[in-house]
C-alpha cells in the first residue's frame, strides 16, 4: 500500500476495518437523564484542567444517556460524570470527566477523534415500575451507578432546553501518547451540539447513589445535594471539534521552558 493511500484513509484503526464511520455523527431519539448535584469544590479544582475553571457552586451531571438510532455509532447507552465549569470567555460550559459505554465504535472513535474520556462497561437507561426512570452503571459485575426519577412529573420549556444545548461550549482534555510513551497530542479540545430538536423535555425529584470502584471511581465526586434533574429526548448532530488550547505548543512556546 502507498502511503498516499494511507494518508487519503488514515482515521481510525484498523485501517481496514474502522470501528466507526467518518460521520456526520447524527442522533435520532437520543435520550438523556441528567442529575446535576453539588459536589466538594476542592476535588473539582484538582481535575479541571486550566483555562477552565469551577463554578462557585461546584457542579457535577451525573448521566445516563441512551442512543436507539446514530449514524456511524450504533445503537448504545452511556453514563458518566460531566462538570459545569466557566471557559477562558467567561461563557458556562460543560467539562465532560469520565464516560462508561456498552459499544466499542464510539469509545473508539471518541477518543481518537475529540478526546472523549471513554471506557468500556454496561450502562442502562429504562422505565422501571410503570413510574420510575431509572439508570445504572455496572462496570464488571460491581454496581457503580443508580440514579432514579419520577417519569414524566414536570414538562421542561423545549425552546429553553435547545437553546442551552446549543449554545454551551463542551470541552474534553485530548491526551494521545507519542510511541516513546512522551505526550504527542496534550490538547483542550472544544465541540457544539448542533440541529438540536427536543422531543420531550421533563425534570421530577430524583435520587442518585454512587458506590466506589477504582477503575470507575464516579464516587470520588460525592453527591453533596441534588439541584437539578432533567429527561430529555431530542435529535441533534455531534459537530466536529476544535483545539481551544495545545498545551504542547504553549509550553514549548514559553522561553524558559525545557519541554521539547
Ligand atoms: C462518540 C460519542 O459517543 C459521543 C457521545 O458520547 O455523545
Amino acid at each position: 500500500m502507498k502511503a498516499s493511500d494511507i494518508l487519503d484513509n488514515a482515521t481510525f484503526m484498523p485501517f481496514t476495518a474502522p470501528p466507526c464511520s467518518n460521520g456526520p455523527y447524527e442522533f435520532f431519539d437520543r435520550e438523556y437523564f441528567i442529575i446535576t448535584y453539588r459536589t466538594d469544590p476542592e476535588k473539582l479544582r484538582a481535575i479541571v484542567p486550566e483555562p477552565l475553571q469551577i463554578t462557585d457552586e461546584a457542579l457535577v451531571s451525573y448521566e445516563f444517556i441512551r442512543m436507539p438510532n446514530s449514524t456511524g455509532f450504533g445503537n448504545y447507552t452511556e453514563s458518566g460524570q460531566v462538570i459545569e465549569v466557566i471557559d477562558a470567555e467567561g461563557r458556562h460550559a460543560n467539562y465532560t470527566h469520565c464516560m462508561f459505554l456498552d459499544d466499542f465504535g464510539p469509545t473508539a472513535g471518541g477518543r481518537e477523534l475529540w478526546g472523549f474520556p471513554k471506557k468500556m462497561a454496561s450502562p442502562v437507561l429504562t422505565v422501571d415500575n410503570t413510574d420510575t426512570l431509572l439508570g445504572t452503571l455496572d462496570y464488571g459485575s460491581v454496581r457503580v451507578a443508580t440514579g432514579t426519577m419520577a417519569y414524566k412529573y414536570d414538562e421542561l420549556d423545549k425552546a429553553t432546553v435547545k437553546a442551552n444545548m446549543e449554545k454551551t461550549p463542551n470541552y474534553l482534555l485530548k491526551l494521545i501518547p507519542h510511541v516513546d510513551g512522551t505526550p504527542r497530542i496534550c490538547e483542550l479540545v472544544r465541540y457544539y451540539l448542533t440541529d438540536v430538536e427536543v422531543k420531550a423535555a421533563y425534570t421530577g425529584p430524583a435520587t442518585l447513589q454512587l458506590f466506589d470502584h477504582v477503575m470507575a471511581p464516579v464516587s470520588k465526586l460525592p453527591v453533596l445535594e441534588i439541584v437539578k434533574t432533567s429527561h430529555i429526548i431530542a435529535n441533534l448532530t455531534l459537530a466536529l471539534g476544535e483545539v481551544a488550547v495545545d498545551y504542547i505548543a504553549d509550553a514549548q512556546a514559553r522561553p524558559d521552558s525545557n519541554f521539547q
